[in-house]
């Protein structure tokens, strides 16, 4: 048995809601029960749009529901053992398995329980444990239970959106003069649009209202001291001229995959970005990974993704119309694919993928640039560790290397690493909570050994 806030071969233990008072035992003790209570609240709301749809069977299925989350929130707010799921899904017997390699790591002297446990694990354990309540009762089970949230968010974010567009607008009406270095300063600005979308987060939040109110663009130079790792100039490297293998017969431009992260505002940015690298030629392809099923409160399903530019071209805006139909026209053309792979919706870190989903890993490889959004990915990717601040990236990553990657990451756990000596003690003395407020961000790149 490993003592669970011991490191083990130099890799440090697991964030967990153990450490009385740390982001997780907060994030586990308050946030996760009040997102349920939220959701539960929905559902009940939603109780005569079920009986009109599917009758008795529907008030019969809305109880049901409410009945299993409930009895999961009790199990939360009194540290019972974590369950097997029961719902007989594709990725079942994966979270059974990974249960049971928790049990493992802890021995028998103590259950996997919500607060002696990994917090990444048990807080995906909880989303995935609202899918097996809705799965469990057929009638309501492609119910979305963030949906209202995650559209009032795109709602309450038009007009920044808007003018993106329109800033994208301005940018294509004189691309063919822009020289490189000037395309690659528009680069930078969108690059950093996504970065800061990342802000836009309803489970940081607990589902407040979390949208973005100001110019995204005009933000940008006053954002900057906030930013604590600027990759940048890397990723630009990466992106303008890809390293190609001697005698590469790949065709011109980039392929780029964008791992998303929030509905709303957040994908608007990350579309904007993916149609400015594609409009200027610096990408031939952009695959976009969104999630299998609701998740983290706003983070995109294939649903929010098709509604998302549905709403754009029917926006009552000449340039946001027009960014929809192209952003159609790209999804049509196959110049944009879009892929929810079961593994964005698994507890694993990330250098567990290769062995876990080798499918997902050899797709990424596929790609000149793997671009991570957000926060939940920035965990994963670094495992969620307690690791020292000033710890390399690359070492974090743990091999988890299928292309060069960067993360685009509003800071809102407490897990970072790749910081200056004394960075991280400065920042601690300007603000305590400069890990999870949000305020701050990284681009944090890094790229394989070249071979
Ligand atoms: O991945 P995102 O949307 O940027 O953030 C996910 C998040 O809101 O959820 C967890 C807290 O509940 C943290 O990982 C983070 O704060
Ligand atoms: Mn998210």
């Amino acid at each position: 048995m490993i003592a669970a806030d011991q490191p083990v071969d130099g890799v440090p233990p697991s964030l967990s809601a153990r450490v009385i008072g740390s982001f997780a035992f907060l994030t586990v003790k308050d946030r996760l029960p009040t997102i349920l209570t939220k959701v539960i609240d929905t559902i009940h709301r939603n109780k005569n749009k079920f009986l009109e749809e599917y009758g008795e069977n529907g008030i019969d299925a809305e109880k049901q529901t409410i009945s299993l989350l409930s009895k999961m929130r009790n199990e939360l707010q009194t540290d019972k053992p974590i369950l097997l799921l029961t719902d007989n899904l594709q990725d079942t017997e994966s979270w059974n398995e990974y249960m049971r390699r928790q049990q493992r790591l802890l021995g028998d002297q103590e259950s996997v329980s919500w607060f002696k446990c990994p917090w990444l694990y048990v807080e995906c354990y909880m989303y995935r444990r609202i899918q097996e309540a809705l799965i469990l009762n057929p009638p309501i089970s492609s119910f979305d239970v963030f949906k209202e949230v995650k559209t009032q968010s795109f709602f309450d974010s038009q007009k920044a959106a808007m003018t993106l567009c329109t800033y994208l607008a301005d940018i294509y009406k004189n691309m063919e003069k822009l020289s490189k270095d000037q395309l690659g300063e528009y680069f930078n600005k969108l690059l950093q649009v996504s970065l800061w979308g990342n802000k836009c987060d309803l489970s940081i939040s607990a589902g407040q209202e979390n949208s973005q109110k100001t110019s995204p663009i005009d933000s940008l130079n006053s954002l900057q001291a906030f930013v604590l790792v600027d990759d940048s100039n890397r990723v630009w490297s990466a992106l303008s001229s890809p390293q190609r293998q001697a005698g590469s017969v790949k065709p011109a431009g980039a392929r780029v995959d964008i791992v998303l992260d929030n509905a709303g505002f957040e994908l608007v940015t990350d579309l904007i970005l993916a149609d400015f690298l594609v409009s200027s030629g610096l990408a031939r392809q952009v695959h976009l990974h969104g999630k299998c099923f609701p998740w983290f409160v706003s983070d995109v399903t294939a649903n929010d993704f098709q509604w998302t530019i549905r709403q754009a071209m029917a926006a009552n805006h000449r340039w946001m119309s027009k960014s929809g139909a192209q952003w159609q026209k790209y999804v049509k053309e196959g110049v944009w694919c879009y892929h929810d792979h079961p593994f964005w919706t698994q507890p694993h870190e990330f250098c567990d993928m290769a062995a876990d989903a080798p499918d997902l890993y050899a797709a990424l490889q596929e790609a000149d640039l793997v671009l991570f959004k957000g926060d939940l990915n920035y965990r994963k990717l670094t495992g969620d560790r307690d690791w020292d601040h000033t710890v390399d990236f690359s070492t974090a990553l743990r091999g988890f290397e299928p292309a060069p990657l960067c993360s685009l990451r509003t800071l809102k756990a407490d897990v970072q690493v790749g910081l200056q000596p004394g960075q991280g003690q400065k920042l601690a003395t300007q603000d305590p909570n400069w890990m999870t407020s949000g305020k701050h961000a990284v681009i944090q790149f890094h790229s394989p050994k070249a071979e």
